[in-house]
């Protein structure tokens, strides 16, 4: 699959997460061989302000391509934006048109651009024209139930020169309840010749060909199934390719990548945040280890409970090398 002349790695893609795929955790899932990893969302005001935050959103990776989310609601915030991600080293920019949440739909930006179709052209087609990079767009089935607006969303961004579409099977009134519909994306896929990829619930290889199949789609794109679980990505992604499944990474592997995913969350926002950001990770990581060993609910508590609340990085360390260490008697058990 090509977005434009950038060939994407294979056909399972890292959502943007906003707060969870920041450079650290892209570049892991990256390197652990998902796709193409999308940065998480950047308000194009924010960024065009100079918003400290905004500017290490759209930081670089370290690992190609590049791919920068924007929001916005306004033509000039959107293409100036673009133009700051590019000159900071995107080699995509992403466009939400998805986002529920209220304090983004209030402003009129992220899914509530389905609301009124002309103005989430002009906001695309003063994008495209401020950057030479290719522009993507990522969307929703529609505003309800009763504007399932998606294909001609779709259908007017690939004649205004987008140049692949992702689709969250849900609408924005459903938030996250309710199942992804990967059927009622097909629509979408009909109604261009982009690429379009599919997205909402896939957490395994029976689910990634499963929306597929319905959808009709290029690729998949995959968020929740990958918290605590980098890897996902790419073990789906290389078994599309080859047909070989792979078994989960070993409890010794998990816990190399949580610690390495620890110590360049602490260095990317310096300790005092750092610390804090980590956390959610942690907590995954020790979840994904405490189901592939079968550990005890009570074990898992203990850990979680020791790590989460610990502020020095090495007692964080060591504790992790025990929880592992107990893990792994569970799983002889
Ligand atoms: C915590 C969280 C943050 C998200 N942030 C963004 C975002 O910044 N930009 C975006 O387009 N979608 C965002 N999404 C939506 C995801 O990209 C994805 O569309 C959605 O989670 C459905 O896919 P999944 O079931 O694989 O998680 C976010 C989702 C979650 C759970």
């Amino acid at each position: 699959m090509k977005i434009g002349d950038i060939a994407v790695a294979n056909r399972v893609l890292l959502a943007p997460m906003s707060g969870i795929t920041d450079a650290p955790f892209r570049r892991l899932a990256a390197t652990l061989g998902a796709g193409l990893v999308v940065s998480e969302m950047t308000a194009s005001d924010d960024l065009v302000n100079g918003k400290p935050m905004s500017k290490l959103r759209c930081e670089a990776a370290g690992i190609g391509p590049h791919v920068v989310q924007l929001a916005g609601c306004e033509t000039h915030w959107m293409a100036e934006g673009a133009r700051i991600a590019e000159g900071a080293g995107a080699d995509i920019i992403d466009i939400n048109m998805g986002c529920p949440a209220r304090h983004v739909t209030g402003g009129q930006s992220g899914s509530a651009l389905m609301r009124d179709l002309d103005h989430a052209v002009a906001l695309i087609d003063a994008t495209i024209a401020a950057v030479k990079v290719p522009v993507t767009l990522k969307m929703r089935l529609g505003w309800d139930d009763r504007s399932l607006n998606s294909p001609e969303l779709a259908r007017r961004a690939e004649a205004s020169g987008v140049q692949m579409i992702t689709v969250h099977g849900r609408t924005r009134c459903q938030f996250y309840k309710g199942e992804a519909n990967w059927n009622a994306v097909r629509p979408v896929k009909d109604a261009v010749t982009i690429p379009v990829v599919v997205n909402g619930d896939i957490t395994s290889f029976d689910k990634a060909i499963g929306a597929l199949e319905m959808s009709g789609a290029d690729a998949v794109m995959i968020g929740r199934g990958a918290q605590g679980q980098p890897w996902l990505p790419g073990q789906i992604g290389r078994r599309l390719e080859t047909g070989i499944t792979e078994t989960a990474p070993s409890l010794a592997e998990q816990l190399k990548h949580v610690r390495a995913l620890y110590d360049e969350v602490c260095s990317h926002y310096g300790l005092r945040i750092g610390l804090k950001h980590a956390r959610k990770h942690l907590g995954w990581a020790l979840e994904t280890a405490a189901a592939y060993s079968c550990a005890p609910a009570a074990t898992l508590k203990t850990w979680r409970q020791a790590i989460l609340t610990s502020e020095e990085p090495s007692s964080v360390h060591r504790a992790l090398e025990d929880a592992y260490d107990d893990f792994a008697w569970s799983a002889a058990a």
